[in-house]
């Protein structure tokens, strides 16, 4: 009898409970979560403010940038989900829009335009990203941070050197987000095998420029007869995706709403990592052991302090192996440039 009253109690629970989700309010198993998102005017900023205003696990959703965020706090904030939405304005308002914060997205910083490499951006981006880490050191040290503005190869460095002298620094903490890469290379990949997209599966490791981008498209699931020039073309318009994007837009900017897409799937992951949600695993740029190289971009399991474990590898074919040695000169001194930057 005792043990009949005691499940009904736990199905009553669970039915309140997923009740209480399904109207998006909080709830004991839906902690409360701070998201601040810096350069949130911007054409990611925008959609990806919208796209975590959508996030049932996000409570406080705090809108950053220099310009603009009235309006576009005043617009997200009228949507009938969970979060309380609070626009920031300035240098001055920065502090209080990161203070509490447990995840704070960066994509704040000026975008390509068609000829440009993402190394081009580093001269305004590198010190845009200083001062803003400068902030987060001081009022949010411990937040999980997703650096989305570019290049990730020298602004994820830069970031962590800012921390490192700020005493803030946890390697478990920061992230480069790569998704739009595993983004672009599942489609590509669901395209040309001719499988559904969504149950495909492809790591990317290794940067997010260029020849760094490395798709392992040996390691693709589900596992389908692509041959081997297919292979390279494959990996080819994974790595010159964002170009691909910078011409059609032909000057007008870079991706901006598959980005937002892709950042809101990685802070997502994160918020679950961060709750308790166990196998949550996504590619990102981090502080790695992987290879020789101090940051590389590699599975990694996310957990309730950030990073819980970064993935190794797996086997590679030889095209991988190849265009991993091919890719680690130029990562190396991306990361350099970014780890001079901070220390000059
Ligand atoms: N990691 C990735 O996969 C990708 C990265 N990106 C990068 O994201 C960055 C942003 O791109 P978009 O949104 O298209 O550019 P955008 O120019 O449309 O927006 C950037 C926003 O940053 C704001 N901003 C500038 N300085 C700031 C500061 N100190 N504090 C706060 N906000 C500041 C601007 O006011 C603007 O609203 C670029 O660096 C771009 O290369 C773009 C696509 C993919
Ligand atoms: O290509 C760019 O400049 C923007 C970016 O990082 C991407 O779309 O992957």
């Amino acid at each position: 009898m005792n043990s009949m009253l005691r499940s009904a109690r736990t199905l009553a629970t669970t039915a309140s409970r997923s009740s209480v989700l399904r109207r998006g309010y909080s709830s004991e198993s839906v902690p409360d979560r701070k998201v601040a998102i810096l350069g949130a005017a911007g054409g990611i900023g925008q959609p990806l403010s919208l796209l975590m205003k959508l996030n049932p696990l996000v409570s406080n959703l705090a809108l950053y940038d220099i310009a603009n965020t009235p309006g576009v706090a005043a617009d997200v904030s009228h949507i009938n989900t969970r979060s309380e939405v609070t626009g920031y304005f300035g240098d001055d308002q920065l502090g209080k829009a990161l203070e509490g914060a447990d995840v704070v997205i960066i994509p704040a910083g000026v975008p390509r335009k068609p000829g440009m490499t993402r190394d081009d951006l580093f001269n305004i981006n590198a010190g845009i990203v200083k001062g803003l880490c400068l902030a987060i050191a001081k009022y949010c040290p411990h937040a999980l941070v997703n650096m989305i503005s570019n290049p990730v190869n020298s602004t994820v460095p830069i970031a962590a050197e800012v921390f490192k002298k700020a005493g803030t620094y946890d390697e478990k903490r920061l992230f480069g987000v790569t998704t739009l890469d595993v983004v672009r290379a599942k489609t590509f990949y669901a395209g040309k095998a001719k499988v559904p997209v969504a149950g495909v599966n492809v790591p990317v490791v290794g940067g997010h420029a260029g020849v760094t981008i490395l798709p392992l498209f040996s390691q693709a699931t589900p596992n389908a007869n692509v041959s081997e020039e297919e292979i390279v073309a494959l990996t080819k318009r994974t790595q010159d995706g964002g170009t691909e994007v910078v011409e059609a837009k032909a000057g007008k900017g870079s991706a901006t709403l598959s980005m937002a897409y892709a950042g809101a799937l990685f802070a997502d992951a994160c918020l679950k990592g961060l709750n308790g949600v166990p196998d949550v695993v996504e590619c990102t740029f981090v502080q790695s052991n992987v290879t020789d190289l101090p940051f590389f971009a590699s599975k990694v399991r996310l957990g309730k302090n950030g990073v819980d474990e970064v993935l190794g590898l797996g086997p590679l074919s030889d095209f991988e192996k190849e265009g991993l040695e091919k890719l680690k000169p130029e990562l190396l001194s991306s990361i350099e440039k970014g780890v001079n930057f901070a220390n000059k």
